[in-house]
């Protein structure tokens, strides 16, 4: 999985450059931040009504979707597959030394990337008017 989210995260910062007309991923860079984060949010509440309708396949091509736009907002925030992996590596390690430890003793440390800002600003998602079809 993480071999083609590297290869979706290098179409990403390949496409950033081109022409918005032509790129979907232009035109969010062109967009900004707060554009990108609308549509990452949609995504993901497009997953999860799908999860609890039931519907497994809308799950899976929405989940494409929602990690397109995930990459899309690393890339735009700095932020490298590799720095989220390293993320995961971290904690995979803590609970493995956790598992052997009492429950009440199971604690991660909260490390923040020093180029993510602790305070980020709610947005509002935007309506849609209506489903996609696939
Ligand atoms: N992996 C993806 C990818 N996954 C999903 N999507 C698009 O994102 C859409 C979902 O987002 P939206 O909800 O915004 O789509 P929408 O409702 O149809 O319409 P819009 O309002 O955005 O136009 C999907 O329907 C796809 O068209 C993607 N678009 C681009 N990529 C890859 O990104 C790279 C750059 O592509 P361009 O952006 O086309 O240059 C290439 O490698 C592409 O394969």
């Amino acid at each position: 999985m993480s071999d083609s989210l590297e290869r979706l995260y290098l179409a990403v910062l390949a496409a950033r450059d081109l022409d918005p007309a032509t790129s979907r991923t232009a035109r969010l860079f062109q967009r900004g931040p707060s554009k990108m984060a609308k549509k990452l949010a949609e995504e993901a509440i497009e997953v999860v009504i799908d999860a609890v309708n039931g519907d497994a396949e809308a799950v899976v091509r929405e989940s494409a979707d929602l990690l397109y736009n995930l990459t899309v907002l690393w890339a735009s925030a700095g932020v490298r597959p590799e720095d989220v992996w390293r993320e995961m590596s971290r904690r995979e390690d803590m609970l493995g030394i956790a598992e052997k430890l009492p429950k009440s003793s199971m604690k991660l440390p909260k490390v923040a990337s020093p180029r993510i800002s602790a305070r980020r600003p709610i947005v509002a998602l935007e309506g849609r008017a209506a489903r996609k079809r696939h």
